[in-house]
């Protein structure tokens, strides 16, 4: 695609489409702020990691080499996002009488078969906030003459100290919105712990020294620390869901800002990104999908109900990142037979080899998905270019194949992977094996050739009973499906 026009993306910063330029010729740098490892991820979560996959996929398809960091935060994340309650882990440990190592360890493990699932690229570099202490305590120490003072909890950021505090999240007043509960001795309402100190006569399972007494990081010092060590200031882009627009990152900015002496961020790359992307919440009837308050869907839920997990992932596609996304079971279905619509079409370029993609007939459609991509990343539009393709006709497999692959490389559907027999996830409370499903088809198939219909009645009723509707004549060709 030689003339893709360039790319946009809305910079929560500026609340403004910006032009993407990198600020190392030829790369892009991004940072995700990654999962609190205290739980399983929800589908929630997961959309934000989705979300910065499509990103980083259409960077590298823009000819960027992407950098791109995604940390594991196993450490210093409170109940409450400002300044205070406990350790998300910390409590968690308490609460199940296990090492905390063991459950950042287990909840890790969980989040990255999550990431496989959806066929989210893994980063290339995964870092770990506990691996970054030493670090976070040189960073801290480098501002905090200018910065920070020393109260009873620990080492605090003085907000009053950096110009435009809070200008990402534009509603933070004297009172820090209200939200943010008083610590006896804060200069300012918004003011924040870059270092907590265990209280007198208490031991934390992760505790380290530092200038300000035995204790650990705050949660928004991890971020800043690992995106400077590892992408350096200014990087290009750093992403989170839209709840980090208020707290976490205004935070995250202002301790970048003081640690490299940067005024106004009227230059957004004082901030320590030039963009601050965020994605909109997944969200359920009852409201915002969220780990805290106990109740929620898991990835593995959807698979254990039959539904192939890239279905989500289309249905995360089928949504611009920046719109709320409302979880429906209806919705998950209908994203699923969309996505099945899809490999069916690709079934039949299977045993093609892909060619060159450029060819008159499929140049409208790929400059429209060319052009909604480019439009931050409008990836539902895109969704329906990639189908014009596939609905293309009288044209060279080889040429179709080879432009539907460039397509699914942004958006990762990773439809040539997937077959038919792929979207047969068996529930888990299912009654009948698929080796059994097919027998039975068969004696029904041999009983309506022998025009024994009740026989053939007969079959698709007991089916029926075992949760297997037989679907006669289906479009796509399904002869089956669970219910
Ligand atoms: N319902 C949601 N929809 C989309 N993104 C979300 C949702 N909830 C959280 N996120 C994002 O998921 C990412 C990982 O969040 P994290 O693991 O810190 O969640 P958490 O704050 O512990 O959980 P929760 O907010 O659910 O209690 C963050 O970028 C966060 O903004
Ligand atoms: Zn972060």
């Amino acid at each position: 695609m030689s003339d893709r026009p360039p790319l946009q993306l809305f910079n929560s910063l500026t609340r403004k489409l910006e032009p993407f330029e990198p600020v190392h010729e030829g790369e892009a740098r991004v940072y995700t702020c990654g999962p609190t490892v205290y739980n399983y991820p929800h589908i929630g979560n997961m959309r934000a990691y989705a979300f910065a996959d499509v990103l980083g996929r259409t960077l590298s398809w823009k000819g960027y080499a992407l950098r791109h960091v995604i940390n594991i935060t196993d450490v210093g994340h409170l109940t409450d996002d400002a300044d205070t309650g406990e350790d998300k882990l910390e409590k968690a440990a308490a609460g199940s009488g296990k090492s905390i190592w063991g459950i950042a360890a287990h909840y890790t493990e969980a989040f990255k078969a999550d990431i496989a699932a959806l066929n989210i690229r893994e980063p290339a570099q995964w870092s770990v906030a506990t691996d970054y202490i030493e670090p976070m305590i040189a960073f801290a120490r480098s501002i905090a003459d200018e910065h920070c003072y020393e109260l009873e909890g620990g080492l605090y950021f003085d907000v009053s100290t950096v110009k435009d505090y809070g200008r990402l999240a534009r509603a933070v007043t004297e009172e820090g919105e209200g939200r943010i509960e008083a610590v006896e001795g804060k200069r300012n309402a918004a003011d924040f712990a870059i270092w907590r100190r265990t209280p007198p006569g208490e031991t934390r399972q992760m505790e380290w020294d530092s200038p300000w007494g035995r204790g650990a990081p705050g949660w928004h010092l991890e971020c800043s620390v690992m995106g400077e060590k590892l992408l350096g200031f200014p990087f290009d882009i750093h992403t989170g869901g839209i709840d980090h627009r208020e707290i976490h990152h205004p935070n995250e900015i202002a301790q970048n800002q003081a640690f490299c002496g940067c005024g106004s961020l009227d230059e957004a790359a004082h901030s320590g990104a030039r963009i601050w992307m965020h994605n909109n919440f997944l969200v359920e009837r009852s409201g915002k999908m969220s780990k805290s308050s106990g109740e929620f869907l898991r990835l593995q839920l959807l698979i254990d109900k039959g539904y192939h997990p890239l279905a989500y992932r289309m249905m995360c596609l089928q949504a611009h990142y920046r719109s709320e996304l409302e979880f429906s079971w209806e919705g998950l279905g209908a994203a699923l037979t969309r996505l099945k619509r899809m490999v069916m079409g690709v079934d039949r370029l299977r045993g093609e080899k892909a060619g060159e993609p450029a060819h008159p007939k499929l140049a409208e459609a790929r400059a429209r998905f060319a052009t909604a991509m480019a439009d931050d990343l409008n990836t539902s539009v895109a969704l329906v270019a990639l189908e014009d393709v596939l609905a293309t006709k009288k044209i060279d497999g080889g040429v179709k194949r080879a432009a539907v692959e460039e397509m699914d490389r942004v958006l990762g559907l990773d439809l040539f992977a997937l077959e038919r027999e792929d979207f047969r996830l068996r529930p888990r409370d299912a009654q009948i094996t698929e080796a059994e499903i097919e027998a039975e088809l068969l004696r029904r198939k041999e009983a309506r050739a022998a025009k024994d219909f009740a026989a053939s009645d007969a079959i698709r009723d007991s089916l029926a009973a075992k949760g297997v509707e037989v679907m006669d004549g289906d479009p796509l060709g399904w002869e089956w499906k669970l219910q």
